[in-house]
């Protein structure tokens, strides 16, 4: 029976709350079920499968048996299909959003956006799949011909975080389908259901049972369900957006079975100001990366660095846009900002603003929980006096919480913003040519936002360096290549050999 809901669907036949394995609708073997919570309320609204190692063996050979057909399936007719499940996700958009809503907390504006963005890569990844190419080299000895050709690796799994719970997975399965894969997705314990919802759509669209499947946990069971994935001798690559602790879990458990692996990881992504900036741009580009989602992504700005001659007029810009910020369920329309997805959030905001104003750090807006709320609401924070010495500049927030330090030169900033152990994104806004190149030779990250806080497009390769990864999800042919084995052909001809 379908629960009460806390929204209405125009699709009601969009709600589902069973995981999704061979082309059906199905318990976990234990029968348990989890909890899925509203943010901005704290409230129960919905339950899904708790499903555990045990259940990741029929799981995965029932892709593996989807994979013999896929795999010869024309990839134009793979295209075909993609096709038909970005219109269906395009139709049902707003029920969608509705459902990510309430399971991430990000108000419905951003949850749309969301939507949108994630409808880039399945229209991408369509056009992606005619244009796997193999090549052919000019041999060395006589009488031979050498080519390559690409082909889909095998089963593959994609552990997906809760913060933008429908563009990764679409990143990931647009990547894999494309390339003629098939793929089990572990969807967060705090967001299964618009996965479930995708994954109806994926079923509406014609997409072969087995080839797209969501294997659904809770908190407690997602170390071993995803341990098993990992280890299962069929599952032949395995994809992960999260935190580098995990990541590097993840890398080892694969190591054995010497898995391909495609690692998204933590960002403590810096912001640079300099005093030549259009400050109105700078600022409004770090309001939409800063407070979208609440900071919980991971490419947001971690560590701004402003230059001295403009600091203080720039801190009192950002405090003057930010407090305009509505706080709110993110269901409601006057909301700018939701709450954090999850109670952890406001327990690491929390012990970063009491440790920065330790270490001499001034907030000069918010600092705290959002008073009188149920739900899990957080200010939207500035930290004035940042220094390196403070938690906050040694680990990723995750959380509306804005840390800003002061520099001389461009050195500085730049050795200040490599002082890390991660390389996902930088940002910086300059008006200077050369200073401008400098910085994106000498930055250390996987993407540069150049006068933008906005770099994520399915046309343009997403991934970091360091500690925050490698592989590359998006992007011309980069993205479906951790998807393809390359294998060489080599041919004698008559007279040859
Ligand atoms: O949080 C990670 C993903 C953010 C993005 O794709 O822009």
């Amino acid at each position: 029976m379908t629960p009460k809901l806390p929204f209405q669907l125009k699709n009601p036949g969009l709600f589902k709350d069973k995981s999704y394995v061979d082309g059906e609708w199905v318990e976990a073997r234990s029968g348990k079920r989890f909890d899925v919570i509203d943010p901005g309320s704290g409230q129960v609204w919905a339950s899904a499968p708790d499903n555990d190692a045990s259940d990741v063996d029929h799981a995965v050979l029932s892709a593996h048996s989807a994979f013999q057909h896929y795999k010869k399936v024309t990839p134009r007719t793979r295209a075909q299909w993609l096709l038909k499940w970005d219109a269906l996700i395009r139709e049902n958009k707003e029920d969608l959003a509705h459902i990510v809503t309430y399971e991430t907390g990000k108000p419905l504006a951003e949850a749309r956006a969301e939507l949108d963005y994630a409808l880039g890569f399945t229209w991408w990844f369509a056009g992606e799949a005619e244009r796997i190419v193999g090549t052919v080299q000019q041999p060395s000895a006589a009488g031979r011909r050498v080519f390559t050709v690409k082909q889909p690796i095998g089963v593959a799994a994609a552990l997906v975080p809760w913060n933008f719970p429908v563009a990764m997975v679409l990143r990931k399965a647009g990547a894999a389908l494309a390339a003629g894969c098939c793929m089990i997705v572990k969807p967060s314990p705090e967001t299964p259901l618009s996965v479930l919802a995708v994954a109806e759509l994926a079923t509406q669209a014609g997409i072969p049972k087995g080839v797209f499947s969501v294997l659904t946990t809770s908190l407690e069971n997602t170390p071993p369900l995803s341990e098993a994935l990992c280890r299962h001798p069929l599952i032949k690559k395995v994809t992960f957006t999260g935190s580098t602790r995990v990541g590097k879990l993840v890398a080892k458990l694969c190591s054995d079975g010497l898995k391909k692996v495609t690692l998204e990881l933590g960002g403590n992504c810096p912001f640079l100001i300099f005093d030549d900036a259009d400050l109105n741009q700078a600022a409004d580009a770090l309001m939409a990366l800063k407070w979208r989602h609440a900071g919980q992504a991971c490419i947001t700005a971690n560590r701004v660095y402003v230059q001295s001659s403009i600091y203080d007029q720039f801190a009192l810009l950002l405090k003057e846009k930010t407090s305009k910020l509505v706080v709110g369920h993110g269901a409601d329309q006057n909301t700018t900002m939701g709450p954090v997805t999850t109670p952890q959030g406001i327990t690491k905001a929390l012990n970063q603003v009491e440790d920065a104003r330790k270490h001499g750090g001034q907030i000069v807006l918010g600092g705290g929980k959002v008073p009188g709320k149920t739900g899990y609401f957080f200010e939207p924070t500035i930290i004035v006096g940042a220094k390196k010495e403070m938690l906050i500049t040694q680990e990723e927030t995750f959380a509306p919480v804005l840390a800003l330090y002061s520099f001389d030169t461009e050195e500085e900033a730049v050795e200040a913003a490599n002082n890390t152990s991660m390389g996902l994104a930088s940002y910086y806004f300059t008006k200077n040519i050369d200073r401008s190149w400098r910085l994106l030779e000498n930055l250390e990250a996987g993407m540069i936002g150049m006068n933008t806080g906005n770099s994520s497009a399915a046309e343009s390769p997403f991934g970091g360096i360091k500690e925050s990864g490698y592989g590359k999800e998006s992007g011309k042919d980069v993205a479906v290549a951790e998807y393809l084995i390359t294998k060489t052909g080599t041919l004698a001809l008559e007279g040859h050999y």
